[in-house]
């Protein structure tokens, strides 16, 4: 594709050399680079593209996207811009035949919930008669088609790329997950949304955001930016959870219409009845097209707020209430979200991502208002994260559980026993008593409320399946659908519906 037509939607502030070359690929990235590939120098948190287009040139290059001049290449086509990556979102878009501007596109973006709500629309598109890939931290899939995800929202070269590829195999809408560091860092800025919802903002990610403000005006951007109406989308629609203390400063800002749905919250679309129990949750919701009754599988509270912005997407959409019914109640679990793991012993073994203060804390009071027996929940911190989340985490689990089990989750560049101390710093003031594993193993009676910290996560598993008894609710909480650790930079192969399945494989009673 020639460069003039990739540069023609972005405002650029100099050229040198010709719009006329062809452009092969597109990379941030100087040792990705292969003859023929723009270059786009940005600034990072570690390194200055700028320091590497001699590379990237050397490499084959061939132009470069710069914002510093006096970095330019004397033998090299080279372009100004004034924020990189924003001009390098767009130019995506244009060189993959910007595949979000004739599909619907819903984006969702908030602490938790998204995978779950993406999943939830993906059902009720497919009711409507829309079959829509989806994008986020799982996979970029459609039918047959999956891409590894690299991250929930990927590098706006790798989002574009994933759109064509998802376009050509057959998607006829897209529903994809925005999070806060790809908002931040304009990964989505190509995008042509028709509809973006927020579901809540709880603390998370501080290392990145520094503050829960910068954190609030990160998310804002979808709202208040990538909304905006335009010649090719001209109705868009904003989805805001009203409950959330935030949704109100996210509605304010809106570019658009905004449909407020809650559970509490007297909004457009609201439940007007509604039961949860253990076998799920039944009711009517309420929408300005009408009232519709539901029964869904899914279990808990925050559930129910995945299902209403799910229907608050597809009443912005206009989908017809009978396929928004269908698509909520058609709708099977999402992978490594309470995912059940089968057993011979009674025991209730889920596998869930909460990976938050909030996310667990909802996750447990779900399950505390379920159990007939004991509550054992093995947990950890993700390392090269937010440390400010763990103590939070280690005071939930072990305040709300019966036996709550400290873990690794990815420890990544940290030490595994420095994130555990911190953990152990929520747990200290509760005056729970502490179990050593060689204790619980040699007494498995033992049953006085307490916690356990155990490094090794297998060990952890292993240690859980032993100790839990018929009636037990056995949550894994943490890393959900991964099948991988990364300890150090290494990731390796574990999966905790594996290990859980292999651990009662072992246990004799
Ligand atoms: C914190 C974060 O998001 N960092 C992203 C950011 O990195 P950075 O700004 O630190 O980049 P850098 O290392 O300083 O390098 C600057 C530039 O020089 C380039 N470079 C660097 C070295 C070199 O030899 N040659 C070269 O060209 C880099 O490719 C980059 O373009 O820009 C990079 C290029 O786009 C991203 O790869 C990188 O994502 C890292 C890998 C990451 O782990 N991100 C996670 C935290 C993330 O995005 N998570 C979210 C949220 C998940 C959730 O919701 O919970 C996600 O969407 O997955
Ligand atoms: N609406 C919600 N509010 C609070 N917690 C939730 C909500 N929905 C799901 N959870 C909890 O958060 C966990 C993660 O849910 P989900 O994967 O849907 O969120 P996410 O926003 O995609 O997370 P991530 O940022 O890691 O991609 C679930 O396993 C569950 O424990
Ligand atoms: N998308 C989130 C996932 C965290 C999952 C948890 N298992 C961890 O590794 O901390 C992140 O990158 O912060
Ligand atoms: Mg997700």
């Amino acid at each position: 594709m020639k460069l003039a037509h990739i540069l023609a939607p972005i405002p650029y502030a100099e050229l040198h050399g010709s719009e006329a070359i062809e452009i092969t690929a597109l990379s941030c990235d100087s040792r990705q680079i292969k003859p023929g590939t723009l270059f786009f120098a940005l600034r990072g948190t570690a390194a200055d593209g700028h320091r590497f287009i001699r590379q990237a040139v050397q490499d084959g290059a061939a132009a470069v996207v710069l914002e510093d001049a006096a970095c330019a290449p004397a033998d090299c086509t080279w372009i100004r811009v004034t924020d990189g990556r924003a001009a390098m979102a767009r130019m995506a878009a244009a060189f993959y035949g910007n595949p979000t501007a004739d599909r619907p596109l819903i984006g969702i973006t908030g602490t938790n919930g998204k995978t779950t709500t993406t999943y939830l629309i993906e059902a009720i598109l497919a009711a409507a008669g829309l079959p829509a890939a989806v994008l986020g931290t799982i996979s970029y899939r459609f039918g047959a088609t999956t891409i590894e995800a690299s991250r929930t929202t990927p590098e706006s070269t790798e989002l574009q790329a994933a759109f064509r590829q998802l376009a050509d195999a057959g998607a006829q809408a897209f529903v994809m997950e925005v999070s806060s560091h790809a908002l931040e860092q304009k990964r989505a800025d190509g995008c042509h949304f028709d509809v973006g919802i927020f579901s809540n903002l709880t603390r998370d990610h501080l290392d990145y955001h520094g503050t829960m403000e910068e954190y609030l005006h990160a998310k804002q951007r979808l709202f208040a930016e990538l909304l905006q109406p335009t010649a090719a989308k001209p109705s868009r629609r904003a989805a805001i959870n009203m409950d959330d203390s935030y949704g109100a400063r996210v509605a304010d800002t809106a570019a658009c219409p905004v449909i407020g749905y809650g559970i509490d919250y007297p909004g457009d679309v609201r439940p007007v009845e509604v039961a949860i129990t253990v076998n799920g949750i039944s009711g009517t919701i309420r929408t300005p097209a009408g009232e519709f009754r539901f029964a869904s599988k899914l279990l808990g509270r925050f559930n129910l707020s995945n299902i209403l912005a799910a229907v608050a997407a597809g009443v912005a959409l206009d989908l017809p209430l009978t396929a928004i019914k269908a698509g909520i109640e058609g709708h099977a679990t999402v992978p490594g979200r309470l995912e059940r793991v089968g057993n011979t012993f009674g025991i209730t073994c889920l596998v869930d991502y909460a990976h938050t203060g909030d996310a667990l804390y909802n996750v447990l009071a779900t399950l505390k208002e379920i159990a007939t027996g004991r509550l054992i929940t093995v947990f950890g911190c993700g390392g090269d994260r937010d440390p400010g989340k763990r103590p939070i985490m280690g005071k939930i689990a072990a305040e709300m559980s019966d036996l709550a089990i400290a873990t690794s989750d990815n420890p990544r560049t940290e030490d595994p026993l420095a994130i555990l101390a911190q953990v152990k710093e929520g747990i200290t003031p509760l005056g729970i008593r502490e179990y050593t594993p060689e204790e619980l193993t040699a007494r498995p009676a033992l049953d006085e409320k307490g916690f356990v910290m155990l490094e090794n996560r297998r060990a952890a598993i292993r240690l859980a399946t032993r100790l839990a008894r018929p009636g037990d609710i056995l949550l894994l909480a943490g890393k959900g659908h991964e099948d991988y650790q990364i300890i150090g930079t290494t990731k390796h192969h574990f999966d905790d519906r594996e290990e859980a399945a292999a651990a009662f494989g072992e246990k004799t009673a």
